[in-house]
């Protein structure tokens, strides 16, 4: 079974109460979106490999460390994952970035693929799958199924905000993959939206609505 983490850091709480409020607008919810997956970049990469090094101080030799240099790969859902995709960055520049396209659609909630362009060497790569948000689990599912009949062997899932069906439709999808997410709300409604949530994600990115 894979594992939840809810990031319950002040920083991430707070501003995600701003990206909830209806009163937000496109510029402000971009910039929030963007600062919180700075923070959720510097939680999920707590358990990066590091090795021993030494460094010579003005003073003394100091026993150190280096990151390992793992290979990543951040893979954002369209639209919507794209907002969180310069955050991340901002922690780990070197990341390679692949994008996959689905969209919901909005009467049978199936993920439609409409795009995909992954880095050739992802089957050695550590990948995050990024999108805002889980709510019928449909589209993280897809998502992570094409990647792996691409070849991906290490995946994490991060998302700002999940419904309980999204979180166990992942989890008995894909039993390989851990979900880090700022919170997971109550249930969905009618139509499958994220009750509270914080509406259509990928509208108030880009100002669509
Ligand atoms: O868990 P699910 O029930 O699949 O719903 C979540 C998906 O819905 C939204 O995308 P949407 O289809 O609105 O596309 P967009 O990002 O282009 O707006 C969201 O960004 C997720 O990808
Ligand atoms: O609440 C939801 C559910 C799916 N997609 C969104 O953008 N918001
Ligand atoms: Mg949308």
């Amino acid at each position: 079974m894979s594992q939840l983490y809810v990031f319950d850091h002040p920083l991430i709480q707070h501003k995600l109460t701003y990206i909830r409020d209806k009163r937000t607008g496109t510029k402000e919810f971009r910039e929030l979106v963007d600062e919180v997956a700075t923070l959720m970049a510097y939680e999920i990469t707590r358990d990066m490999p590091v090795r021993e090094v030494t460094v010579e101080t003005p003073v003394a030799t100091a026993k150190a460390k280096l990151l390992e240099g793992k290979k990543l790969g951040l893979v954002p859902i369209l639209r919507a994952g794209l907002g969180m995709v310069e955050g991340i960055l901002k922690l780990i520049p070197a990341a390679k970035v692949g994008h996959i396209g689905l969209y919901r659609d909005p009467h049978t909630l199936e993920a439609i693929e409409y795009y995909c362009k992954m880095p050739s060497d992802i089957g050695e790569r550590d990948l995050i799958v990024i999108d805002p948000m889980l709510a019928t689990g449909g589209s993280a599912s897809e998502a992570i199924t094409i990647l792996k009949q691409k070849g991906a062997k290490s995946m994490k899932l991060m998302c700002l905000i999940a419904a309980p069906e999204g979180v166990k439709r992942v989890q008995q999808d894909h039993p390989d993959v851990d979900i880090y997410v700022a919170a997971v709300d109550e249930k969905l409604d009618d139509h499958s939206y994220i009750i509270p949530g914080l509406g259509d994600a990928g509208d108030r990115l880009f100002g669509t609505k």
